[in-house]
């Protein structure tokens, strides 16, 4: 389907805006007039800039505050309304927004309202211009779809039709199906946004907190569906007014803009039917199903072998032609490479390695939602290791380990001969955590589930000492992949504290015995004070002897309905550290109740 987006979505200046939606792949523009009467170019400037990049000018908006209003009034408006056809025309535009009256002065009168609009449809239709009236939802008389389409149906004007805005649909939580009874001809227009579930003024919901298509909490592709439905075939359009995007680079929210499209005509096709009303849905998600390493960046290996070896991992390997070290305990692998410049101010997590079933179908479908492919990393006798960039420029590899079918990449390391490590009970990486720049996190959530194909949870907020933490897991069905993204609104003010942490969490079978030999190998782990333990006992009943364990050992501990959580943390090496978890039954979550204990810690021991 043609995809459109308002330029309100995007940040800077209007011809930056044309450029980035253009680069994106958007086949047409919704201009915000705004944007317009800020720019220094002329409309027949922004016409040819458009036509130059292949971008349509599907809608010019929005006209406001038009009808229902005494007669007085209505003249002005109409005057108002041939500066707008005027400058349209100059455009090249031939569809104008009309949204619904907000002005106190609006009169409750359907009839009033029919007849001034059908009025402002004639003079349109004599300039070639057609009328979308929209029904917003904090509109004076109308707020919703049904009773916009009552009054263009009143006015039975043929330039006049309906625009409907997923946002006011569903944030008045109005039944869409409706739209079904409303003939195809009349809705002239469709513009998409989401939003997170948030309990306020609808008005402020609506200008700073919506979001892209699969972002938030609506069901757009339902909603979509129902259009579609109705035989509608025009435009669909992001009309996404958010603050944090208002803020961001304008090519890569028009990408991430692109991406919510294209997963959402996977999602409504889902629902339709493959070939309905001309979807062209990506290739199917190729969904990893473990982890298969992850990379440290790191300028020198020192810090980190201490602690690898602390913690059970043999060096198993060596690259033969990068600086490269292959450390493994069970199917727990970690990578340290010393020859990449994301070291620099000290060991990072560079690179996840993902197990997948099919590494070239990941990378088609990766391609088709606007991931950045990475050139390929190959010497001349490796296996091909296919890898993207997700949004905070972290390397994803799609790897198959040891398998008969692929060429297994642990093939390209050289075995090194080393002492036995004792194990420490280690079995594999249970999850990492990637912190992301803030600006980037609905983009990150996104990313992680139209391109792999991972479930998000929902969105938590943490207390950390110096402002607060928000967090959002992805995750496989099964579990085998976990992703926790977290943003931090720490550090805004010069001199607070950052918190660039990234971290791999490592499941082991018994994680007594782990920290248990964590504890006598050194002061490796993260102290928890012991008010944490006061406040456990009073929260679950454990037995004195478990308690004591988790007090004893600087455990901490969550349960679910599914099960048991165990977890511990080491101190922070450059911008790294590890947790170890263990998982008891089915449990699904993160210990997400102790990560203000866990930053707390973390805050006095960077002190
Ligand atoms: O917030 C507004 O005023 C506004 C304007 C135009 C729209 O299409 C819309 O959905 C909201
Ligand atoms: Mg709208």
């Amino acid at each position: 389907m043609r995809k459109s987006i308002a330029t309100v979505s995007l940040s800077g200046p209007l011809a930056g805006k044309l450029t980035a939606a253009a680069d994106a792949g958007f086949d047409g523009v919704e201009i915000f007039e705004p944007d317009l009467l800020s720019s220094p170019l002329a409309p027949e400037e922004i016409r040819a800039r458009a036509a130059d990049l292949g971008l349509g000018i599907d809608l010019f908006q929005p006209f406001r505050d038009f009808e229902a209003v005494p007669d007085d009034v209505l003249g002005g408006n109409l005057r108002r309304a041939e500066h707008k056809f005027a400058v349209m025309e100059r455009l090249g535009a031939d569809l104008l927004l009309v949204c619904s009256n907000v002005s106190p002065a609006a009169i409750a009168d359907d009839l009033l309202a029919a007849e001034q609009l059908r009025l402002l449809a004639g003079r349109a239709a004599g300039h070639g211009i057609r009328v979308a009236y929209e029904a917003l939802a904090w509109g004076r008389q109308v707020g919703d779809y049904r009773h916009a389409w009552r009054i263009v149906e009143l006015a039975d004007h043929p330039a006049l039709g309906l625009c409907l805005d997923s946002f006011h649909i569903l944030s008045r939580g109005s039944d869409p199906a409706g739209i079904e009874e409303i003939p195809a001809e009349k809705i002239f227009f469709l513009q998409l946004a989401d939003a997170p579930h948030l309990s306020m003024d609808v008005l402020q919901w609506s200008r700073h907190y919506r979001c892209f298509p699969g972002q938030g909490a609506f069901d757009v592709a339902g909603l979509v569906g129902h259009v579609l439905r109705a035989g509608y075939r025009g435009p669909l359009s992001l009309e996404v007014f958010n603050d944090v995007f208002r803020q961001a680079d304008a090519g890569r929210t028009a990408r991430d803009a692109m991406r919510s499209l294209v997963a959402l005509e996977e999602s409504v096709s889902e629902r339709l039917g493959p070939r309905a009303a001309g979807l062209v849905p990506p290739p199917a998600p190729v969904v990893p199903t473990g982890f298969a390493f992850a990379e440290l960046a790191t300028p020198d290996t020192g810090r980190l072998s201490g602690l690898l070896t602390a913690l059970g991992f043999a060096r198993t390997g060596g690259h033969p032609t990068k600086p490269v070290e292959l450390w493994e305990q069970e199917q727990a692998r970690i990578l340290l490479n010393t020859g990449d410049p994301a070291s620099a101010t000290g060991p990072a997590l560079a690179a996840v390695g993902l197990e997948t079933p099919d590494p070239a179908g990941a990378v088609k479908r990766a391609e088709s939602l606007l991931a950045p492919v990475l050139p390929r990393r190959r010497g001349p006798r490796e296996a091909p290791l296919d890898a993207i960039a997700a949004p905070d420029g972290t390397e994803l590899f799609f790897c198959r380990t040891a398998r008969p079918d692929h060429p297994s990449w642990t093939d390209d390391f050289t075995e090194v001969p080393s002492d036995p490590v004792p194990s420490a009970g280690i079995t594999h990486i249970d999850h990492v955590a990637l912190t992301q720049p803030w600006h980037y996190f609905d983009e990150a959530s996104l990313f992680y589930r139209s391109v792999l194909g991972l479930r998000p949870d929902e969105s938590l907020e943490l207390a950390d000492p110096y402002g607060l933490l928000r967090s959002r897991a992805v995750a496989d069905p099964d579990g085998s992949v976990r992703i926790a993204l977290n943003v931090a609104y720490v550090g805004s003010q010069p001199g607070a504290p950052q918190i660039p942490w990234q971290h791999v969490a490592l499941g082991s079978r018994d994680i007594v015995a782990t920290a248990r030999r964590l504890r006598a190998v050194g002061d490796l782990l993260l102290p928890i004070p012991a008010n944490y333990y006061d406040d456990l006992e009073a929260r679950h009943d454990l037995g004195d002897e478990r308690h004591r364990t988790l007090r004893e050992l600087g455990l901490l501990y969550d349960r679910d309905d599914h099960g048991e959580f165990l977890h511990l943390y080491t101190r922070t090496t450059g911008h790294v550290f590890f947790e170890i978890v263990q998982r008891v039954g089915g449990y699904r979550g993160y210990g997400a109740v102790n990560a203000p204990i866990r930053l707390a810690a973390q805050h006095a021991g960077s002190n």
